[in-house]
């Protein structure tokens, strides 16, 4: 049997209940009471950090504290799956995502079809902060149409592996590089910017990409892209390709991962410590297949790393705005456990997390859940939940109790929670009742609505708490009987 106490219990300290949205697109930042947990005031200013052993060590080559993002949601997130995006949801997008501040939206191909061109030409003509680009194939067809739709850029690309040279376009080096070269010349030539992507980057010749990436450096390409395209490639070989690259060009270096093996947000980590400049987002990482860095992942990522320059750049707290607007376009529920938005995110169970958490929120989180307007919470109901998270909602529900009162509490909640899941308001009837009993004559059932079965199991896991509470805190036993108004007694001999 586990005690009740805190300190000598590895799991204690929750508040779990049936009402909570798991994996809904509403269920994080609900109020407490719809979602079943409970918000909870802590008692130090949280997360005042005067330095931080992690911070990454800044060198010449990191752009960890000056990247840029290059928001997919309305290219790559329109190849996810269920995406589909009218005029108006598009211009909606690319407002919410020009208010966060991200640096660069980038737009389907014009070529993809007449509407995506009339939209292409719709969100430029709005006026947004953000510059606007087209996502295009390497050819002169494509980047004459995208240069007259209004972008402030072109971003052009070519498959450069040999799985997409021999099966996909069919192209060679020697032509790759003649067309990039002609391609960007004429982009230049209209007053845009350009960037130029191989892609598959990971499975293409090092040799074959560099004297490609150095050639159009040469030209005088403003960005080359890496395309981790099939989501292959670890940390380590990002590292390495973006440093090596890093000493062959002199351009900016945007890098775009795939997210197949889950190294999207840490492949772009690296590849900013590396000297890569843009990073390429979408939101909660829509794209092809399983997606790309999620935007909120790269904030999560980025803000442990470099809270001022994300805190000033970003407007963080629009963030779950931006994720409902694009799940709910695309029919999907954020999930449980996305970066900073997922329902149980900047949730704390465990008695001994939440007996720390409410001591000081840095114990048990590394972001600041306020820093995106979140909310933490504590789960307190439930057969792992601790004294001090009962406490917490006992001051919270407006109740007077002792510590040692609050503890034999817990004993019961705990106990019913053995018998069954139960729901915050079981929780809550059972604190209520507890503190109505110790003023009253004859004790009333702590919760009526459970059966015989229940009952008589609920007296059983009482007694066995109670008793191994008994036998290894005595002393506590003692004083919460000596709180009692005199004359009651309970049937285990603990106050109640
Ligand atoms: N979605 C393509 C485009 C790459 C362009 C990089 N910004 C890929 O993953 O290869
Ligand atoms: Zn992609």
């Amino acid at each position: 049997m586990c005690p009740v106490d805190d300190a000598s219990n590895g799991v204690d300290g929750h508040a779990h209940t049936n009402g909570h949205t798991n994996g809904t697109t509403n269920g994080a930042n609900a109020a407490p009471e719809t979602n079943g947990f409970v918000a909870v005031e802590t008692k130090q200013n949280p997360h005042i950090q005067t330095s931080n052993p992690y911070q990454p060590v800044g060198d010449f080559l990191s752009n960890i504290s000056r990247f840029k993002i290059i928001e997919s949601t309305l290219r790559e997130g329109e190849q996810f799956a269920n995406a589909y995006f009218s005029t108006e949801v598009k211009i909606q997008i690319a407002k919410a995502l020009d208010d966060f501040g991200v640096d660069y939206i980038e737009l389907t191909s014009p070529c993809a079809s007449e509407q995506s061109r009339l939209d292409c030409e719709a969100i430029c003509k709005l006026g947004l902060k953000a510059k606007i680009l087209t996502h295009v194939r390497c050819t002169m067809e494509d980047a004459r149409v995208a240069v007259e739709t209004g972008v402030d850029g072109v971003d052009v690309v070519i498959g450069t592996s040999s799985y997409l040279r021999e099966h996909s376009h069919g192209k060679d080096m020697t032509y790759i590089k003649n067309a990039a070269i002609e391609v960007i010349k004429f982009v230049k030539s209209k007053g845009l910017e350009i960037r130029f992507s191989s892609e598959d980057s990971f499975r293409s010749d090092l040799v074959d990409l560099l004297t490609l990436y150095s050639a159009v450096d040469k030209v005088g390409v403003h960005r080359v892209g890496i395309a981790d395209t099939v989501g292959c490639a670890t940390p380590r070989q990002v590292y390495d390709l973006v440093r090596t690259l890093r000493g062959v060009v002199s351009c900016d270096i945007e890098t775009h991962f795939h997210n197949d093996t889950g190294c999207a947000i840490a492949n772009a980590y690296v590849a900013l410590e590396a000297g890569a400049t843009h990073i390429d987002t979408s939101v909660i990482g829509i794209g092809e297949r399983n997606g790309i860095t999620p935007l909120g992942g790269l904030m999560a990522r980025m803000i442990v790393a470099d809270r001022e320059y994300v805190t000033k750049k970003y407007n963080l707290k629009k963030l779950k705005e931006i994720e409902d607007l694009v799940a709910d376009n695309v029919e999907i529920n954020i999930p449980f456990n996305n970066y900073i938005t997922g329902f149980s995110a900047f949730t704390h169970k465990a008695g001994i997390h939440a007996k720390a958490i409410l001591n000081n929120p840095s114990t048990y989180e590394i972001i600041n859940p306020a820093d995106f307007g979140m909310t933490r919470y504590v789960h307190f109901a439930s057969r792992l939940t601790g004294w001090n998270a009962i406490k917490s909602r006992v001051e919270q529900l407006g109740l007077e109790m002792t510590d040692a009162q609050i503890k034999v509490c817990t004993t019961k909640i705990k106990a019913m929670a053995d018998v069954r899941p139960i729901a915050i308001d079981d929780a809550d009837s059972i604190i209520r009742t507890f503190h109505g009993n110790l003023h009253r004559k004859e004790d009333v059932p702590l919760l009526p609505g459970m059966t015989e079965e229940e009952k008589k199991l609920f007296e059983m896991k009482q007694a066995e708490l109670s008793g191994e509470r008994e036998k290894r805190s005595l002393d506590e036993a003692a004083d919460a009987q000596a709180e009692v108004p005199s004359g009651k007694k309970t049937k285990t001999g603990v106050a109640a």
